[in-house]
């Protein structure tokens, strides 16, 4: 995070000479997110804004959370921190004018935004993808899971320290998917050709049978944290794998939210569970359930 703290006072001085000039701006619209214009009128903490695209058509804006623009505002950067104005506003343009484009990673440095595409952008994430980002180091091929997975085994190559990728997010951000794509990865790129490679890859389903639901945010929520850990041996070859979990949400089990749905297994049981264990579970269709526990 180094990176940042330089930035953003080298932004700080770029910020005053590049707003006074009467060049665009980014400035928070009070409904319709960052919006570009120019500053019209100085107040004593708010100032004046003429959209850009809306000629005599102003608003006020907060002193604090107006921002200079690039001077390309279609021109995106693979690094938010080549951006000549690194501010919430341009951050989040350049994350947006990429994700219009499929890309959907961008760097912060060493840092890795991803924007959940909600759909399967083509080649992405297949073989020849993996091979290509194989110790190639971060910034040299665009930005992408596949390239912080590298980075992290070859520091614990060089480093020979135990190597950490935290992914956090809001509920459908993406991160049990890109989780599962930096285990891929690694098993593929550095496994032992060993079946322990698609057994690491295939607890995943097992796994969310037991922790995911679908929610009103997500059809397919992580309702428990999970630490994964997959170890190497002294050759640098992927050897296990060990997950611990945290805080399974129970009470899912007994009860939903409207719109929302019970652990997957509960349906797959009820799909597909031989008589004996129905008739030991008493299992009937999911919908007598709901109606049961009123709480639909
Ligand atoms: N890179 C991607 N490409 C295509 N679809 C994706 C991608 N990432 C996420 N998705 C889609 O979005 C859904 C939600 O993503 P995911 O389950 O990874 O979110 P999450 O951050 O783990 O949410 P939660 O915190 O609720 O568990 C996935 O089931 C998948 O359909």
């Amino acid at each position: 995070m180094n990176s940042g703290g330089n930035l953003r006072s080298c932004d700080r001085s770029h910020r005053s000479a590049a707003m006074e000039d009467g060049k665009p701006v980014w400035a928070p619209h009070p409904t319709d997110g960052f919006q570009l214009g120019t500053i019209v009128d100085i107040g004593a903490d708010s100032l004046t804004i003429e959209l850009l695209k809306q000629k005599g058509k102003t608003f006020l804006a907060p002193i604090n959370q107006v921002f200079p623009a690039e001077d390309d505002v279609n021109k995106h950067v693979e690094d938010n921190c080549s951006l000549m104005y690194l501010n919430e506003a341009t951050l989040l343009n350049n994350v947006r004018v990429r994700y219009s484009k499929d890309k959907i990673y961008t760097y912060v440095a060493n840092i890795l935004i991803a924007v959940n595409p909600y759909y399967d952008i083509p080649k992405l994430y297949s073989a020849e993808t993996i091979k290509q980002y194989q110790g190639r180091s971060l910034g040299t091929l665009p930005p992408h899971v596949y390239a912080i997975a590298d980075k992290a085994y070859r520091d614990m190559k060089v480093l020979k320290m135990s190597q950490s990728i935290i992914v956090s997010g809001e509920s459908g951000a993406g991160k049990t998917e890109n989780t599962k794509f930096v285990l891929r990865y690694l098993t593929t790129s550095y496994g032992t050709g060993q079946d322990i490679d698609e057994r690491i890859v295939e607890a995943n389903p097992l796994l969310e049978a037991f922790g995911n639901a679908k929610t009103v945010r997500n059809n397919n929520s992580s309702r428990f944290g999970k630490f994964v850990e997959i170890h190497f041996n002294e050759k640098n070859a992927v050897v296990g794998g060990f997950v611990s979990h945290y805080l399974l949400e129970k009470s899912r089990i007994c009860t939903q939210g409207s719109e929302e749905r019970n652990y997957h297994i509960f349906y797959r049981l009820c799909a597909g569970a031989p008589e004996d264990i129905r008739q030991k579970f008493h299992l009937r269709s999911p919908d007598t359930f709901r109606e049961h526990s009123g709480s639909k």
